[in-house]
């Protein structure tokens, strides 16, 4: 038995949600960049769900049941006003999203229809649980959603408790549906490992969101911010990137298990950060992002991820750096919790090998003579 680190190159299952082929990424047959030039963020939800685009009808009633469900419970949050004021935002998030399941009835049926309306439930939920927790630690009453259109929109309502503007919704909107599903990624594969036990799909989201935390995962978004905000200013750039890479520490942003050829994601958060960094005055991210872009490119090899030109576009709508990777979980809870239904329609128990490296042959020792 040989182990492959980090799984690379390994088949864990078969998926019918979204592929990665010849660095083209598609959700259900659909290609990524078809998508973010003409799908709505609940469009993609119906479509990872479900395996087709929604009609008219089907998308009124996904966007009402979404509104409908988007409340969280009140003892979830008063719990969230018991969390220290300085608590990381995705523990927060994981820690609020295993507590939902303590107060939904239906948490343990195992039911498909069940299991579709938690779906719901979570890709709801989540968003009103973000936004409680970023006003609630800066001491503001949560803010209820509004029934707007689009679950970006409610988000951003419920954040800053005003309408958000066309930009900033289409921004989000289009930002969600890049980041929604990605093959067997790590929070993707934490989730399905988890719910292959035939435990409740509420432990499945809270094992992906522990995995979506870390910073070569879905925190990479806010490392990246915190490097531009690092670097200051343009013209610190070049010998900063080069300290990095001469002292062998990575570049967030960069680099990809599977893309070895560049992020199909990336070009089109690029653009956005482009137009929306001009539009409010904030171009120096931009020309910094830009300028990393190439100079880690050509050094490296190395072509960004989704991760990096999200932190520039999230900066200009006004997102705190810490809420970068909870948006992302907002959006990837449509993925997982299709991989999470995929996983209990064709279900098998996941546990692979391990190759040992251990001793072998010894003797137990009596605590006395150790
Ligand atoms: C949504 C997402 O999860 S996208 C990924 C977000 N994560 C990041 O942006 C973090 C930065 N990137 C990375 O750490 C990696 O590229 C990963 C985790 C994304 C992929 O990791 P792996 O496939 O395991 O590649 P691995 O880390 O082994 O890198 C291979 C080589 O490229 C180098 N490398 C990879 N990424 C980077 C980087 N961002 N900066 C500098 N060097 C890098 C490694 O140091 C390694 O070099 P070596 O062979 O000389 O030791
Ligand atoms: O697929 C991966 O390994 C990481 C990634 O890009 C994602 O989850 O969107």
């Amino acid at each position: 038995m040989t182990a492959t680190k980090g799984l690379e190159g390994i088949v864990a299952t078969t998926s019918s949600i979204s592929s990665i082929v010849d660095g083209v990424l598609t959700y259900r047959g659909l290609d990524i960049d078809d998508l973010a030039e003409n799908a709505s963020f609940e469009e993609v939800i119906y479509l990872l769900w479900f395996g087709k685009l929604p009609n008219q009808s089907e998308l009124d009633q996904l966007r009402s049941d979404l509104n409908a469900s988007s409340a969280i419970p009140d003892q979830v949050l008063e719990q969230i006003k018991l969390y220290p004021k300085d608590t990381n935002s995705m523990a927060a998030l994981r820690t609020a999203v295993s507590s939902l399941a303590l107060y939904d009835d239906e948490a343990n049926d195992m039911s498909r229809e069940a299991n579709v309306r938690k779906a719901i439930k979570l890709q709801a939920q989540i968003p009103t649980l973000i936004a409680a927790f970023a006003r609630i630690r800066e001491g503001k009453e949560p803010v209820a959603s509004k029934g707007l259109p689009s679950l970006a929109a409610n988000f951003l309502y419920m954040l800053t408790g005003k309408e958000p503007d066309e930009t900033a919704i289409t921004a989000l909107d289009k930002a969600l549906v890049l980041h929604a599903d990605h093959e067997l990624n790590a929070s993707t594969f934490a989730a399905r490992v988890t719910v292959a036990t035939l435990t409740d799909m509420y432990s499945g989201i809270t094992s992906a969101i522990g995995a979506l935390k870390g910073p070569l995962h879905g925190g990479a978004n806010e490392a990246v911010m915190a490097m531009l905000e690092d670097i200051g200013e343009v013209e610190n750039v070049v010998p900063y990137i080069n300290r990095k890479l001469e002292n062998k520490e990575k570049i967030m942003g960069f680099g990809h298990r599977v893309y070895k050829n560049g992020d199909p994601r990336a070009k089109h958060l690029q653009k956005m950060s482009q137009q929306l960094t001009q539009s409010t005055g904030l171009g120096k991210w931009y020309q910094m992002s830009i300028q990393i872009d190439e100079l880690v490119t050509s050094l490296k090899g190395l072509k960004p991820n989704v991760d990096f030109y999200s932190a520039s576009v999230y900066t200009t709508l006004g997102i705190p750096r810490d809420l970068f990777t909870p948006i992302f979980a907002i959006s990837r809870a449509s993925g997982w919790t299709a991989h999470i239904l995929e996983q209990y329609d064709n279900n098998r128990l996941i546990r692979p090998r391990a190759e040992y490296t251990g001793p072998t042959n010894q003797k137990y020792v009596p605590i006395n003579e150790r």
